[in-house]
């Protein structure tokens, strides 16, 4: 077993990017500049770096499945199927089988025999595949004694304008990776191996984030409105990540012990009207500075990690981070203590008739219950957040995670056996 295999925590193992600065180049650090600041003259990468982002890689087996805590890769395929006619539960079983044994393989970097060779030169690149299983799985495969309560559909929200096409699905499988060749080529097996016998392709969504080493050094993600996305989420070091995040070893029902649910939302942004905002009301909107993050109650001072205070008010004796900011009706203090890990991809699908983009976010909200994560959050949100007059919720999917597999196990196996 290699040491990236060995690694727990789903965080890829990387093989380091060092810089190396000469005065001119920590100076354009420090100054903030971009571009030309960062010559070659400046700043020299080791030779390995470029390697370093294709040889790592996230281990498949575990008891955990890949992707959820996973740190988001630059490209992602959210992908859900639906169960072929007949198929039922031993053809459910058999194409878990295949996908489990080619996700293996392909995590680990290797390619089969008679392989199409799309990935072919590349290392593994921090890829993941993450298998759930929707609702509507369960009557098609005669389990339907082992569905959770979990999976209840999530209730109607008054501003949702979902497409019923696209959300749902009996099956979903979500891919990550470094590097856009090697998601596609894993998204390609995945699609051949359902085959027309098994399960059929019912919606795909196409997302990306920003490349490692873009940044000078790491940095949370930014979406397409611009905002720094990211800083607030439940971090693996909290005494309750775990318990928010995956169903405990007691859970019911047993089959998904270490699962997680994952609630999937395609969120298109308006972006021309958000962009005719100034940045003062985006900021408002938000309650973050729109250039670091910091919280709009650290006034001008702060950094993306200042602890937020929503009781502070502005030199005016308003709220500094107003009633309806999205940071205030998002919080867990908000929300009785509701918590969800988010981990997104943005998405743009080419421009609409009337000349906007047709883009946003594929948000992905993972939680042990989505009782107390989404649903209680995506309530509150509907009616009194000021962000959502720039968004439009189109699709949306929940799904039971099952914990990860075994060596020589499938995932899945402990409900397709049970
Ligand atoms: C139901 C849950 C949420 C949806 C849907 C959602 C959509 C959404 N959010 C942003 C941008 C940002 N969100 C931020 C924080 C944040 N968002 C949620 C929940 C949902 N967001 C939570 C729980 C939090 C954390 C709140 C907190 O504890 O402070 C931020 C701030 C930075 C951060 O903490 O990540 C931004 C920016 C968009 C663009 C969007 C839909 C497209
Ligand atoms: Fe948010």
């Amino acid at each position: 077993m290699t040491e990236q295999q060995q690694n727990p925590s789903h965080a890829p193992s990387r093989v380091s990017r060092r810089y190396v600065l000469g005065a001119a180049g920590a100076a354009g650090l420090i100054a903030g500049g971009a571009g030309g600041a960062f010559g070659a003259a400046q700043l020299k990468e080791e030779p390995t770096a470029l390697a370093s982002v294709g040889s790592s890689s996230v281990p498949f087996y575990g008891n955990r499945q890949g992707g959820i805590t996973t740190p988001a890769q630059a490209r992602g395929h959210l992908v859900a199927f639906d169960l072929a006619a007949g198929a039922g539960r031993k053809g459910a079983a058999a194409l878990l089988k295949r996908w489990s044994r080619a996700a293996e393989e392909m995590t680990a970097g290797r390619v089969p025999p008679g392989d199409n060779q799309i990935a072919l030169d590349a290392g593994p690149s921090s890829l993941t595949v993450t298998f759930g299983f929707g609702r509507s799985f369960f009557a098609k495969t005669a389990l339907a004694k082992q569905l959770p309560d979990a999976l209840a559909p999530l209730p109607d929200f008054p501003s949702d304008e979902l497409v019923a096409a696209h959300s749902n699905g009996d099956l979903w499988v979500q891919i990550g990776a470094d590097d856009a060749l090697v998601a596609f080529h894993a998204l390609r097996v995945i699609q051949k191996e359902a085959g027309d016998g098994a399960a059929r392709l019912r919606w795909q969504m196409n997302g990306f984030n920003r490349t490692p080493g873009a940044t000078a050094e790491p940095r949370t993600a930014r979406n397409l409105m611009g905002q720094v996305d990211g800083t607030d989420n439940p971090k693996q070091t909290d005494a309750t990540f775990n318990e928010r995040v995956f169903v405990p070893s007691s859970g019911s029902p047993e089959w998904m012990a270490g699962g997680s649910y994952a609630v999937v939302r395609r969120i298109r942004m308006l972006l021309d009207a958000w962009d005719d905002l100034s940045l003062e009301r985006q900021e408002k909107v938000i309650g973050r500075r729109k250039s670091d993050g910091a919280p709009l109650s650290a006034g001008k001072g702060g950094t993306e990690t200042t602890p937020v205070d929503l009781d502070k008010r502005d030199a005016d004796g308003l709220p500094a981070i107003a009633a309806d900011a999205h940071i205030r009706v998002a919080k867990p203090e908000s929300n009785s203590g509701a918590a969800m890990l988010r981990r997104t991809f943005s998405y743009h699908d080419g421009f609409r008739d009337d000349g906007a983009p047709d883009a946003g976010l594929l948000f992905v909200a993972w939680q042990a219950d989505p009782l107390k994560g989404f649903v209680p959050v995506q309530r509150k949100l509907d009616g009194g957040d000021g962000l959502s007059r720039f968004l439009r919720h189109e699709s949306s999917g929940l799904f039971a995670v099952p914990g990860g597999a075994g060596k020589g196990e499938y995932v899945g196996q402990r409900l397709l056996e049970s």
